[in-house]
């Protein structure tokens, strides 16, 4: 499907965007393995999530949904069922991973595949730590990509350094450290998104983090069992940051985002976007079951071009592309560094934004590990390719709000992975 998104006069309203990606799929896959019902509300149904819910089904777990709330019938630390066919991990990445962790802890054997996307993504950053646990994986290409067989087994802790920062890494560590002998210890410079340690924490697991000057170092002990949760998924900041990007580029506009999470590990976008100028606000901020929550209101102020610093990239990893986009509109000249990771997503996504600067005749010189991008550019509109990339397919849909002849997204569909009235809602905002 192709999307042509055009120049608006002004972005202005009030939404609740879709729940939390990250959250929901923590959510199916802790509570697939606690002891009891788990009930989860606001559970996001989108293209990502929904193959977790299907992956864990497979796996044996009775997940039922009841006028939109999903109750997980948790099979517990040793409840899990072999497979009876390969799982289909779509174009997850979370997916994939995470649920190597778990699989690293059971004696049985799985094959998971994926899209074309998927495919291509490395696994051995996860098959490497799990291995020296104890599990047998392999896979295409050294075990390093998809179809990947895993027979877990016997695990002992380890201390593992993330240098990638990446939290699919960071969790697929201590879900297998759940089954092992011991403790296991993941350390990372800089912190990448907790949900996995705040959702193991609030299930009554062993969770033991501090901030050294080494980084940020987590622990967690062999456990008996996890207890089923009750939760109440927020709204995505990563799908947030799409209408708080275009009410800070189109005067007049202002935006009311509903029940976003706000946790620091992923909130960086917000803050980044204040930094270049825009007005951004958090209302109503609360505790909702271990995580942070506000209402977010955003304003149109004339933007700068920022500085994005290695060290702030975990926090907004999934924000850049959209952060180069807007870029164009800013005073000044934006530079993008230490977003090697980017290269790993569902597309490269410094290429994507690149080539497709490229098609629409902007400026920006790319990076190995980011981009340059000049300000104060004029978008006269052209056709773009998302490469099935949902996050590419978003970020140019903003850009055509500024275009003066609008902006052609190819294979728009694929916004389904995690935001499926997407076109929708920006319609209803579009004044
Ligand atoms: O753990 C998660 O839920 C995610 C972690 C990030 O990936 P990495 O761990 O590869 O950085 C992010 O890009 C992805 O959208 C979701
Ligand atoms: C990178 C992403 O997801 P995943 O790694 O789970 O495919 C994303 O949603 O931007």
């Amino acid at each position: 499907m192709e999307k042509t998104v055009k120049k608006v006069k002004r972005i202005e309203g009030s939404l609740r965007v879709p729940s939390d990606k990250s959250i929901s799929h923590r959510a199916i896959i802790l509570s697939s393995l606690a002891d009891g019902i788990s009930i989860v509300k606001n559970f996001l149904k989108a293209g990502d999530t929904l193959t977790t819910v299907n992956a864990y089904r497979k796996l044996g777990v009775e997940i039922v949904e009841k006028e939109g709330v999903y109750y997980i019938h948790g099979k517990g630390l040793d409840g899990l069922k072999e497979p009876d066919d390969f799982l289909d991990m779509g174009n997850s990445g979370t997916t994939t991973r995470l649920t190597l962790g778990v699989l690293a802890g059971f004696n049985f054997f799985t094959a998971l595949t994926g899209d074309d996307s998927l495919r291509k993504r490395p696994m051995k950053r996860v098959a490497e730590p799990l291995s020296k646990m104890g599990a047998k994986i392999d896979g295409r290409k050294d075990g390093n990509l998809l179809p990947i067989s895993i027979r877990g087994g016997k695990l002992t802790g380890i201390d593992f350094f993330n240098e990638k920062m990446s939290a699919q890494v960071k969790s697929a560590i201590l879900l297998a450290g759940l089954f092992a002998k011991g403790e296991t210890t993941v350390i990372e410079p800089v912190i990448s998104r907790d949900h996995t340690e705040n959702m193991l924490n609030s299930m009554g697991a062993y969770v033991s983090r501090e901030f050294t000057k080494d980084g940020y170092r987590v622990t967690v002990k062999k456990a008996d069992k996890l207890n089923p949760i009750h939760i109440n998924v927020p709204a995505d900041p990563s799908s947030a940051a799409f209408f708080a990007a275009a009410a800070s580029v189109i005067p007049g506009s202002h935006i009311e985002l509903k029940d976003v999470l706000v946790n620091p590990t992923r909130d960086g976008f917000f803050r980044k976007l204040k930094e270049m100028g825009a007005k951004v606000e958090y209302k109503n901020k609360r505790d909702e079951a271990g995580e942070i929550v506000a209402d977010i209101y955003v304003s149109y102020h004339e933007l700068k071009g920022v500085k994005v610093k290695p060290k702030e990239v975990p926090s907004m990893i999934d924000e850049i592309p959209l952060l180069a986009i807007i870029a164009t509109q800013a005073e000044g000249e934006t530079v993008i560094t230490g977003a090697h990771e980017l290269r790993v997503k569902e597309s490269d996504r410094i290429k994507s934004v690149i080539e497709n600067f490229k098609r629409l005749g902007l400026e920006a010189e790319e990076l190995p590990d980011g981009m340059i991008i000049r300000g104060k550019q004029k978008v006269k509109g052209g056709i773009v390719d998302s490469y099935k990339d949902h996050r590419v397919a978003m970020g140019f849909a903003i850009l055509g709000l500024v275009s003066e002849e609008g902006i052609t997204i190819k294979d728009a569909d694929c916004v389904y992975i995690s935001y499926p009235e997407f076109f929708n809602h920006l319609e209803k905002v579009s004044k």
